[in-house]
């Protein structure tokens, strides 16, 4: 589990090192707020998705199933600033087996709540949705702001990362990946 003793302390430790008083009346609960902050926002560390993915009904479809526009925040590993944006998450059923649509979105949020990198996030969720359902496809595609990029750096606003992973039949199929592309972007 996250270690809030010790990220409060770390905190209160970077308040000194910037110049600040961590005694004075504003700051004197914000190691402790931060604490329970990155305990919630690290959350996905301490969890296994593939839980996510015990849900299943049986249903005949064996064609896309697509969940878009999933807002999610994560953390970028490297400056631990926010970056965050939309995830369009689709696989293709088989053997009579769906799982639930919102486990789709829970799989998104426990990847996007680590230390991460846009691109380990889009094929985290594609491999692990491959792996868990029986899917003939997968396909992630992940449009993001990281505000390494405009709040420092090289100050970028409005600047958007895709990246996508695209697994199975999916990858293979150049006319089935075209209409699943098409879906998302409409
Ligand atoms: N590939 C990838 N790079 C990322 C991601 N998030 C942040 N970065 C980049 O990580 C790089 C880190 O570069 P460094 O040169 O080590 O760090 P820096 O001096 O702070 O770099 P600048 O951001 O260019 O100021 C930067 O180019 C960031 O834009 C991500 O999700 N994927
Ligand atoms: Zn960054």
């Amino acid at each position: 589990m996250v270690d809030k003793e010790k990220i409060r302390e770390a905190v209160e430790m970077i308040l000194e090192a910037i110049g600040e008083d961590p005694d004075r009346e504003g700051l004197l609960e914000t190691p402790d707020r931060v604490a329970r902050m990155y305990e919630d926002i690290f959350s996905g560390l301490h969890k296994d998705p593939s839980d996510d993915l015990q849900i299943y009904f049986s249903e005949e479809h064996e064609e896309l199933v697509l969940v878009k526009d999933i807002s999610f925040y994560s953390m970028c590993e490297h400056h631990l600033l926010p970056f965050y944006g939309k995830a369009h998450v689709g696989y293709i059923p088989k053997s009579g087996k769906v799982t639930g649509l919102s486990k789709l979105a829970r799989v998104v949020d426990s990847f996007a709540k680590r230390p991460q990198l846009q691109e380990r996030l889009t094929s985290q969720i594609a491999d692990l949705i491959m792996e868990n359902i029986d899917a003939r496809g997968v396909i992630v595609v992940i449009e993001a702001e990281h505000m390494c990029m405009t709040m420092r750096g090289v100050r970028k606003p409005g600047s958007f990362t895709t990246t996508s992973a695209v697994r199975g039949v999916l990858y293979q199929d150049q006319a089935v990946r075209a209409e699943a592309l098409k879906l998302i972007k409409g």
